[in-house]
Parts: structure tokens; C-alpha cells; sequence
């Protein structure tokens, strides 16, 4: 059988990272926007987080999580902020069985950034400070892939307060279950994973979960959008006998951007919008309200759907 598992592009971000160059800028970003448009989903490599850093942050997570709950509940969110930013275990009643650290911006006083171990805290603010600058390089590739005027997302999307990192714990499988995280769609506008070297993050394509295997400094890529690119659905399993670890950036939009079809894509070429548009920060309470309260539904954008 085909090994799908390979089927998901790496692009090598390395050459958006100089100056000049700009045949290998085009040859890239074509691959890239070809990736997001086919499986929603792309690996990146050289892309500007360093991997001294990534494997030192991955160390102190695995320390942070085996520390007591009790000194982990130090950092339990104080409320405030786009999200809970802080130590959350899922509830026990949640089929994702894991346990997570969410912190927004380093600036942000939501935050409750933990103070063990030691040097965890200037890690996590040096990552996050550097997923931003490769959320900015990877939605100016799709905004030249779009066809759309230079610069135009990022005019567009030009507040990073709503992005966040979240970094998991998923609990070992046991014998009768093994859901790390549900089938799901990302609410935000490009999401990159640095997953530890165990697996189990698994992307559908054409009927059927695709494996995305861990490769030591390469991220994996997700992108949401309308229909132009892929929103891909995902889901994590768990293995037996053993802890996963990864550390998700969701770059974001601002809670008052108001979300709807761009006029290029709608009234510049003459084609209705396929969706109503929305006010960013009414979309995530709604899924967050449907996703933590019966019937555990997830709100897409399909429920902006124009039919
Ligand atoms: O842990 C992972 O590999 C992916 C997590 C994920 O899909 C999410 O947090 O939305
Ligand atoms: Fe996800």
C-alpha cells in the first residue's frame, strides 16, 4: 500500500528568512500554497525557531508536567484574556485525555506563567516570540499564493493580542481507550505543532487519517481559511505504555476583526460570498461554549455558511 504518511509536503522556509532569492521565493511559496490547498496541511523545515530551543523547551515541559499538582495549580488561569492562560487538567467527564499550559503573548498580564522549573518561563517566551515572527513570514507566503495586494493580511490581521501557545501532556493510552485529542478543525488562521519524537497526530485526507510523523526540528503546519485552502480535520492518539508531549502555536485573529469573504475573492471577480460574516470573538465563546457544554459539538465556519 502507498505510504501516505510521506504524501504531506516539507517545504524549507530557510530562503524567506534573507533577503533576495526571489525565484526560490516563488518555487515556495507555489509548493506551500499547493500543500495548504490539497491537505490543509504542510511540514515546515528552517523555519526560525531554533532547535537548541525547541528540544530545551521540550525538556521542561516533560520536568514541568511531572512536577505535583500542586505546584502546577500555581499557575491555574486567574481568568481575564482571550483564553484561560494558564495549567488546566481536561476534566474527567473530557474523552481528550490530556493535561495543558496555555500563555498568550509574554507581555499579556493574563498570563501565569510557571516559575518551575527553573528557566521554563524565559523558554516559552523566547518560542512564543519567535512562532509570531513565523506566523508573519507563512501568512505573507499565502497572502502572495492568494493573489492578493502585498501585505493585505497582515494589514488586515495586524493585532497578535488573541495568538497563544498551549503545551500538552497527553497521558499514556490505556487498555480500552486511547483519544488524545477528538477529530477537530482549528478555530484560528494557522496553527504550527512541534510534536515530540512519538506520534500520534493524524491528518484525514481523501477518507482516510494520515499519520504526520514526528521529525526531529520540522513543524508541522495547519491552515484555516475558506475553501480557497483546506481547514483539514485532525485528531491525536494516544500510544500505550507512554507519554506525548507538543508545544502548539495558534496564530490568530483579534476578537473585534470582523470575519467575511474578501471582496476579492467575492464582488472584484463576481461571485457571491459563500459565507455571512462574523466578528471573530463572537465565532471562538461560541465554540468554546459548544465545545466544553452538551452536546460537545464543534462550531465551524460552516455554521456561517451562506446556503
Ligand atoms: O498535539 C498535537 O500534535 C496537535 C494538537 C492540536 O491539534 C490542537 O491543539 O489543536
Ligand atoms: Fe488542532
Amino acid at each position: 500500500m502507498e505510504n501516505l504518511a510521506n504524501n504531506i509536503p516539507t517545504i524549507d522556509l530557510s530562503v524567506f528568512f534573507r533577503d533576495g532569492d526571489e525565484e526560490a521565493k516563488k518555487a515556495a511559496k507555489e509548493s506551500l500554497g499547493r500543500a495548504c490547498a490539497e491537505y490543509g496541511f504542510f511540514l515546515a523545515t528552517n523555519h526560525g525557531i531554533p532547535s537548541d530551543l525547541m528540544s530545551r523547551a521540550m525538556e521542561l515541559c516533560q520536568t514541568f508536567f511531572g512536577l505535583a499538582d500542586e505546584e502546577k495549580l500555581k499557575s491555574r488561569p486567574r481568568g481575564g484574556g482571550s483564553v484561560p492562560a494558564g495549567y488546566t487538567k481536561q476534566p474527567e467527564q473530557s474523552p481528550d485525555k490530556n493535561e495543558y499550559f496555555a500563555m498568550l503573548q509574554p507581555q499579556i498580564s493574563f498570563n501565569n506563567l510557571p516559575e518551575n522549573p527553573p528557566g521554563f518561563r524565559a523558554a516559552l517566551e523566547e518560542i512564543f516570540t519567535h512562532f509570531s515572527k513565523t506566523g508573519e513570514v507563512t501568512e505573507s507566503i499565502i497572502n502572495d499564493y492568494l493573489g492578493l495586494p502585498p501585505n493585505f493580511l497582515k494589514e488586515y490581521n495586524n493585532d497578535r493580542s488573541w495568538d497563544w501557545m498551549n503545551v500538552k501532556h497527553y497521558f499514556p493510552a490505556t487498555e480500552t481507550e486511547n483519544v488524545g485529542i477528538s477529530s477537530h478543525k482549528d478555530g484560528n488562521a494557522i496553527t504550527f505543532v512541534f510534536q515530540d519524537e512519538v506520534g500520534g497526530l493524524e491528518v484525514l485526507w481523501n477518507g482516510q487519517w494520515i499519520p504526520i510523523v514526528p521529525s526531529k526540528g520540522t513543524l508541522v503546519v495547519n491552515v484555516l481559511t475558506n475553501e480557497k485552502l483546506k481547514s483539514a480535520l485532525h485528531r491525536v492518539t494516544r500510544p500505550k505504555g507512554r507519554s506525548r508531549y507538543s508545544i502548539s502555536f495558534f496564530y490568530n485573529l483579534q476578537g473585534d476583526k470582523l470575519v467575511e469573504p474578501f471582496p476579492h475573492f467575492t464582488t472584484q471577480i463576481g461571485e457571491p460570498p459563500k459565507y455571512k460574516g462574523f466578528l471573530y470573538k463572537d465565532y471562538q465563546a461560541l465554540r468554546i461554549k459548544n465545545k466544553i457544554n452538551p452536546p460537545y459539538k464543534e462550531i465551524g465556519i460552516d455554521h456561517f455558511a451562506i446556503i
